[in-house]
């Protein structure tokens, strides 16, 4: 979806306010002078009440307000820059905001999550924030805006493929015809300075783009049949394989037979190294035997992308330096909950379903924060967050499990075998994420050899 539609210079600002609500205050006034139907009254107060409910803070100094109102237009950006920044509660080491969005959504909006995340996305990229804080004039910022929402965002740094990278990729295709591979799949981080430029060979294939930088709007522009957007970040080559597979194998971009040539290198690195042929059915074989379909019809790709991605952040990362672990179980959520028991309060309860949704990207955060609690996340297939620190207890397929698995491994193993939910685990002491589906395991981050990964 292009968002750059729903901007407008009148309602690009630098902020004079040193204060949320008074900033808050001069978003609004631009919003509604043009929009007569918004209700003004009703909108300071409801963004204050979310505000205090739960931070809109996204970090790297912006923060994100949102609210749904009744309005006809669908979306309506509004953004305040503030080069000194704006004191705002809750935030550490004296941090300040310095880019405000504010987003209002009318009642009917129904992609209204995917429109916060893909918010989040964009202002996650420190040299992105950085860049919209340097712009000289408003204009400059408002034209940087609609360009990066529009999904014409020019890399200011871009220059030349070299000449290694080059003769890669045309490897790459030779490779994939010999092989009769179905994809081409780069992974695009390997390159730091320069965007992937694949060569004109690569439209007999289906070639695909994995990355943490892809934005909205690259698969448009972009030479690429599809983007594969992964969220952590590993120094491994080809770390995010197995979870972008799954991923793509979700959303339909691959099929189960489909035979992949994938090129990649070390994140970061400006070299690609490595070129692999990879047999999905191979790769995903004990999943796969079971049954064609891995996803459970009540639970949305969308959703198990997210909560990989979380789980991948929270294997790689850890909470403060420390590793943690922890369970999800997605959906299937009636026939879960009758197998689990509170070893908590909920955390979740009495929360509106939409602010307790994995897809909202204010999530990721609570949820991280959570993960510090015994037992599991209990979430349905639409993405809201049921439970936290639940016991799962499914005594009657104990004896059938795999030996040699821990409690948590055993948990998720046995309650995606006693129902039709899957079951992902970030293991504490590995560092391994599992994704469990009728009591069977595909690992996604491999164990290191001797400290190095493929
Ligand atoms: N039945 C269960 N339901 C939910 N959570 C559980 C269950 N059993 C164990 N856990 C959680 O798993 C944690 C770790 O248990 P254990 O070390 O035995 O598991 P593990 O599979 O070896 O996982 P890790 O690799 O993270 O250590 C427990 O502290 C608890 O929070």
């Amino acid at each position: 979806m292009r968002l750059d539609r729903y901007f407008s210079r009148r309602r690009t600002l630098d902020l004079e306010s040193d204060n949320l609500e008074g900033a808050l205050k001069e978003l609004l006034k631009a919003s509604t002078s043009r929009f007569k139907d918004l209700e003004r009254k009703k909108l300071l107060p409801g963004l204050m009440q979310r505000e205090n409910t739960m931070t809109t803070y996204l970090g790297n100094g912006v923060a994100l307000p949102h609210l749904r109102v009744k309005m006809r237009r669908k979306y309506v950006f509004a953004i305040g820059r503030s080069r000194e920044g704006i004191s705002y509660e809750g935030l550490k080491n004296q941090e300040k905001v310095h880019l405000v969005v504010l987003l209002l959504a009318g009642e009917g909006a129904r992609d209204y999550l995917n429109v916060l995340a893909a918010v989040a996305r964009l202002v996650k990229d420190a040299a992105f924030v950085d860049m919209l804080l340097k712009s000289e004039s408003v204009d400059d910022l408002h034209e940087q805006l609609t360009s990066a929402f529009g999904g014409i965002f020019a890399s200011p740094r871009k220059t030349r493929q070299s000449s290694i990278n080059r003769l890669m990729l045309r490897q790459a295709m030779r490779v994939a015809k010999g092989a009769h591979c179905d994809s081409i799949v780069v992974f695009g981080d390997t390159l730091l300075s320069s965007p992937v430029e694949p060569p004109a060979g690569f439209k007999e294939f289906k070639s695909v783009l994995i990355s943490r930088r892809a934005k909205e709007g690259d698969v448009e522009d972009a030479t690429f049949g599809d983007v594969i957007q992964v969220r952590s970040f590993s120094h491994g080559r080809l770390a995010q394989m197995r979870s972008a597979f799954l991923v793509g194998l979700t959303r339909g971009v691959f099929k189960t037979s489909d035979k992949i040539c994938c090129v990649g290198g070390i994140p970061g690195s400006d070299q690609f190294d490595t070129l692999v042929v990879i047999d999905l059915k191979d790769e995903f074989q004990a999943l796969l035997a079971e049954r064609d379909n891995f996803m459970p019809s009540d639970v949305s790709a969308e959703v198990l992308e997210r909560v990989i991605g979380v789980a991948m952040e929270l294997s790689i990362e850890g909470r403060e330096g420390k590793p943690v672990g922890t369970l999800f179980v997605l959906g299937d959520t009636k026939k879960v909950e009758s197998m689990t028991k509170p070893l908590v309060l909920n955390p979740f309860y009495g929360y509106k379903e939409e602010d307790r949704n994995i897809l909202s990207p204010f999530m990721d955060e609570t949820v991280k924060e959570f993960s510090s609690l015994d037992g599991a996340f209990i979430i349905r297939g639409d993405g809201v967050l049921i439970s936290a620190g639940s016991l799962i207890h499914t005594p009657e397929f104990d004896q059938s499990l795999p030996s040699g698995l821990g409690a948590r491994h055993a948990a998720g193993a046995a309650i995606s075998l006693a129902t039709g939910c899957l079951a992902v685990v970030v293991s504490s002491s590995s560092g391994q994420v599992t994704v469990f589906r009728n009591g069977i395991a595909l690992p996604l981050v491999e164990r290191s050899l001797g400290g190095k990964s493929l």
